[in-house]
C-alpha cells in the first residue's frame, strides 16, 4: 500500500486490480469526457500526411501544402523526414521498458520534484493548477535535452542500459527536423527561411515520455486533458493503441497511428509569431480500456528570456516574455487556448 509521503502514479492506481473504478479526482465532468458526442473518428476527415522527401517533391507545392495543414489543422503527419524508423522504434522500446520493467521503487527514484512546474524526471501531474484540476490518467518521464548544457543524462533512467544514448540521438534527430519543418514553415507563409527559428532563439528541447496506463472507465477520464502546447513546435510518436485526438470544427478527430511517421504540433508561439495566419492545435488523449498506450513529445521552445512577436504589421497579439507565458499557463491551467487568447489585441 502507498504511504502518504510516497508519489502515487497511475500505473499504481491502474495495478491494484481491486478497483473497477477509477478514484473520483480523475472522473471528467460530463462536457470533457471522450464520448462527447463532439468526438468522431478520424476516417470521416483525415488529418494531412505529406511526404518531405525533396528528391521527388516540387519544393512549391510541398510549400502549399504545409502552409495549408497549418492554417487548417494546426497539425500534420509527416512521412521520409529523415529520422531512421529504426530509432523510433527504439525509443518506444527504451519508453516502454523503463515504464513495465523496472519496478516502481526504482522508478521512484527518479520522481521530479514536486514543488515547480515541468521539473524534470519521473511524474504523473504536469498540468494540475489547483486542487479542483481534474487529473489526467497519465504517467511521464520528461527529459530536458536542449541546450546541451541543460542535458544531463545521469539523471535519466539507466534501464534499459542504451536508455541514455537513444535519447540523446533522439534529442538530436528532432532538433534538426524542427528546424527544417520551422524553416518550411516560414516560407510557407512568404517569410524567409529562417524567419520562425530566428524570433524563437536557441531551442529549449523537452522530451516527454507519456505512459497511459489501461483504465477501467475509459468513457469518464481523459489520459491527458484538453490544451495546446506553449512552445513554437512539438514533434509526436505514438505506439499502435493510438488515443491523442485533435480539435477541428468543434469535433475531436482521433490521429491514426502510423507507426514510422512523426506528427508536427504547431505550438502558441508559432501562432503568434505567424501573426494567428496559423494556429496552434488543440489536442488531448483519451484512455484504452485495456491496453497501455506510449507517446513520446519532443517540444522546442524558446528561451524564457525571450521575447516574442508577431512577424507581420499590424501585430494582432501583444508580445509577450516566454517565461511570464509559461507562469501564467501553469497557473491558469491549460483550459483550451485560453492563454494565448489573452495575448489578443
Ligand atoms: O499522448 C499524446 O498523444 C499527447 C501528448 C501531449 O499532448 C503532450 O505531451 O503535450
Ligand atoms: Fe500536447
Amino acid at each position: 500500500m502507498e504511504v502518504a509521503s510516497r508519489p502515487i502514479r497511475v500505473q499504481s492506481i491502474a495495478q491494484n486490480g481491486t478497483a473497477p473504478q477509477v478514484p473520483p479526482e480523475y472522473i471528467q465532468p460530463p462536457e470533457t469526457r471522450p464520448n462527447n458526442p463532439t468526438a468522431r473518428p478520424a476516417n470521416n476527415n483525415p488529418i494531412p500526411s505529406i511526404d518531405l522527401n525533396s528528391a521527388v517533391r516540387d519544393a512549391d507545392f510541398l510549400r502549399t501544402e504545409i502552409g495549408a495543414a497549418c492554417r487548417d489543422w494546426g497539425a500534420f503527419h509527416v512521412t521520409n523526414h529523415g529520422v531512421p524508423p529504426k530509432l523510433l522504434g527504439e525509443v518506444r522500446r527504451v519508453g516502454r521498458t523503463f515504464f513495465e520493467a523496472c519496478p516502481m521503487d526504482e522508478k521512484l527514484r527518479y520522481s521530479c520534484d514536486t514543488s515547480g512546474a515541468a521539473t524534470e524526471g519521473y511524474g504523473s501531474r504536469m498540468l494540475v493548477a489547483s486542487n479542483d484540476t481534474v487529473l489526467d490518467w497519465r504517467d511521464y518521464f520528461d527529459h530536458h535535452t536542449l541546450p546541451v548544457s541543460r542535458r544531463d543524462p545521469s539523471r535519466w533512467p539507466q534501464f534499459p542500459p542504451d536508455y541514455r544514448e537513444v535519447m540523446v540521438e533522439y534529442s538530436d534527430h528532432m532538433k534538426a527536423l524542427a528546424q527544417k519543418l520551422l524553416g518550411l514553415i516560414s516560407e510557407s507563409l512568404g517569410l524567409p527561411s529562417s524567419c520562425i527559428e530566428e524570433a524563437v532563439g536557441e531551442f529549449y528541447q523537452n522530451i516527454s515520455i507519456n505512459y497511459y496506463p489501461p483504465c477501467p472507465q475509459p468513457d469518464l477520464t481523459l489520459g491527458l486533458q484538453a490544451h495546446s502546447d506553449m512552445g513554437a513546435i512539438t514533434l509526436l510518436i505514438q505506439d499502435d493503441v493510438g488515443g491523442l485526438q485533435v480539435f477541428k470544427d468543434d469535433e475531436w478527430i482521433t490521429v491514426d497511428p502510423l507507426s514510422d511517421a512523426i506528427f508536427v504540433i504547431l505550438s502558441d508561439q508559432t501562432e503568434i509569431i505567424s501573426n494567428g495566419k496559423y494556429r496552434s492545435a488543440q489536442h488531448r488523449a483519451i484512455t484504452n480500456g485495456s491496453r497501455a498506450r506510449l507517446s513520446v513529445s519532443t517540444f522546442h521552445d524558446p528561451a524564457k528570456t525571450k521575447a516574442i512577436s508577431p512577424a507581420f504589421e499590424p501585430p494582432k497579439y501583444h508580445t509577450a516574455i516566454y517565461g511570464d507565458y509559461v507562469l501564467s499557463w501553469y497557473s491558469n491551467g491549460p483550459e483550451g487556448k485560453r492563454n494565448i487568447d489573452a495575448l489578443l489585441i
